[in-house]
């Protein structure tokens, strides 16, 4: 048996923020020491927001973000071009990519290939090859591993676009997979595997508000919330995974928490 997770909570967006960057800090260090590079995959919804927060304007302190040694990947992706309302990557483009400054380099980004919109099993065929090439052969390597996976927790216990309850979560050998009836719109998506997110590094989690109290007691409280995707991520990474969440996500969870740092 491993370390339970780590479950860190902050009284203000502020103090979530600079402890954020101070984790995704030392993870990219880590990496850099490792392999020279710092291979990260993002979620869409509050995420990305609250990361730009974290990497853009909590400039003192602590190390510098090569974003230049960067390779962000999409940890989900919805099905719809790149520019498009729905778009994680219009969305982590506008919130953090078009705001970073010159001085701090350009990451590389790899986005899904529109050229396979209608077609979400060769979309997620074609995603799984960008990583393969990036991370080696698929023969070589029983799956990729992420430095760090940036991911959020939806109402229902969601993460990437794996549901509760989805045969995706039993899949075991892609590495990325289709989805074409997301209960959460629109409905044709590709994610991570269940086996690549847990094989990460590290992987953070963030989750604000009053919104996500119910699911953060599940999730950490009681047997059937392990059992949920969020829930089977900390079951399996363990101490690999880290919550970064406000007080008023974690309002009634016994799980202990610690407070105000990391
Ligand atoms: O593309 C997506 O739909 C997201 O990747 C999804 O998994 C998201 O992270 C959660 O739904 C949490 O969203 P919030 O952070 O907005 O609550």
């Amino acid at each position: 048996m491993g370390k339970p997770p780590n479950l860190y909570a902050f009284q203000s967006a502020d103090e979530l923020a600079a402890s954020l960057r101070a984790y995704v800090l030392d993870a990219q260090n880590n990496a850099l020491e490792r392999h020279q590079v710092f291979r990260v995959a993002l979620s869409g919804g509050s995420l990305p927001k609250v990361l730009a927060k974290a990497l853009l304007e909590e400039s003192n302190g602590e190390g510098k973000v090569q974003f230049d040694k960067w390779e962000i990947f999409f940890a989900d992706e919805r099905a719809v071009p790149l520019d498009h309302e729905d778009s994680n990557y219009k969305l982590v483009k506008e919130e953090m990519l078009d705001k970073i400054p010159a001085e701090l380099g350009k990451p590389t980004v790899h986005p899904i290939d529109i050229k396979y919109l209608d077609d979400i099993q060769e979309m997620a065929d074609q995603y799984e090859k960008t990583l393969v090439s990036v991370f080696a052969a698929r023969d070589s390597v029983r799956l990729p591993t992420f430095d760090l996976l940036l991911l959020g927790c939806g109402p229902d216990g969601h993460t990437c676009s794996l549901f509760p309850g989805s045969p995706l979560l039993r899949e075991t050998d892609p590495w990325v997979l289709p989805i074409s009836d997301s209960p959460k719109p629109p409905p044709k998506r590709i994610t991570l595997s269940l086996p690549v997110v847990c094989h990460g590094t590290k992987i953070g989690f963030v989750a604000t508000g009053g919104g996500k109290k119910g699911i953060m007691k599940q999730i950490f409280d009681t047997d059937e919330g392990r059992q949920l995707p969020c829930g089977l991520v900390n079951e399996n990474a363990q101490e690999r995974v880290s919550w970064f969440v406000d007080s008023p996500a974690i309002e009634g969870v016994s799980f202990p928490a610690r407070r105000g740092s990391l």
